[in-house]
């Protein structure tokens, strides 16, 4: 396994980093760490060149342990950039605590390493269903079948079976939501993996995210509506402001509410 590989599991978006600078790969790994999974946002800021516009603003927000955060908003908001800054794909402003670490000190793929993404699009290599699902091989075959059972993916008999690349999205996406579930990180971010699948698929992420992933915290980018009641806070998020914050029936409660006009336009 590749580092590069490595990155791609962890971050997935890995087009990004071609056109990344150099990261500060420095910091204290902590033994035992993230204990539990509070997230604060302080101050935060982000551009992606010296000479643009901040494309994030001044965040502030907290997302209390084992909550499960929606993150929404129009294209182009900033919804992607926010996820990205908790896995530091780029330097951005101010500072995030994660279990009150400030993760600017701690190096860069030991973090990576703490934080699961379920991409948009899934990222399926040409190999075995065992290399897709635990590419580093920490994990049993008894977790690695009981990840494929959680998600009902019923058509692979051998872990070792090459995968086939003409798998549909749906199934592909299923592959990527247990490559999340072996890892067992406490952070679990969902990056719009709801916007390509089917219905029955996504009504099975969400239980997923509300049901096996319970105990953990997990952020997820939607773009689709439909579960937003699941979620315990939602952060809507326009121009790199978060404009709307709160528990998400709340927020459609409100008249002429960026959440409730989202929803009313779906
Ligand atoms: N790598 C990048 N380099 C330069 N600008 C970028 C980059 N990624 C995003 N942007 C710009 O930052 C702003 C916010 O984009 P971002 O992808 O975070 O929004 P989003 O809400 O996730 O959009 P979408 O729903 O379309 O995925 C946009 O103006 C976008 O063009």
């Amino acid at each position: 396994m590749t580092r590069l590989e490595n990155r791609m599991i962890t971050v997935e978006r890995v087009l990004e980093y071609t056109k990344q600078k150099q990261e500060n790969k420095g910091g204290l790994v902590i033994e035992h760490w993230p204990k539990g999974c509070e997230i604060r946002f302080k101050d935060v800021s982000l551009s992606y060149k010296s000479d643009q516009d901040h494309v994030l603003k001044h965040l502030n927000f907290a997302i209390k342990n084992k909550e499960k955060v929606a993150i929404v908003g129009r294209t182009g908001s900033g919804k992607t950039s926010l996820i990205s800054t908790l896995v530091r794909l780029y330097d951005f402003e101010g500072n995030i605590f994660i279990d009150n670490v400030d993760i600017k000190t701690l190096p860069v793929d030991f973090l990576r390493t703490k934080i699961s993404v379920v991409p948009q699009e899934p990222t399926i290599f040409s190999g075995t269903l065992r290399e897709n699902i635990d590419p580093t091989r920490q994990h049993s075959d008894d977790d690695i079948w009981k990840a494929i059972s959680t998600v009902n993916l019923s058509l692979f008999q051998n872990l070792d079976e090459k995968i086939d690349m003409n798998l549909s999205i749906c199934q592909k996406q299923l592959i990527c939501v247990c490559r999340a579930l072996v890892q067992r990180n406490k952070i679990v971010i969902f990056d719009e993996c709801n916007a390509t699948v089917d219905n029955d698929t996504e009504a099975l992420i969400q239980k997923v995210i509300s049901e096996i992933f319970a105990e953990y915290t997990v952020i997820a980018i939607m773009h689709k509506l439909r579960y937003i009641l699941d979620f315990d806070l939602v952060l809507v998020v326009d121009k790199g402001v978060i404009i709307e914050s709160g528990d998400p029936a709340s927020l459609l409660k409100k008249k002429n509410g960026m959440l409730s006009n989202l929803f009313e336009r779906q």
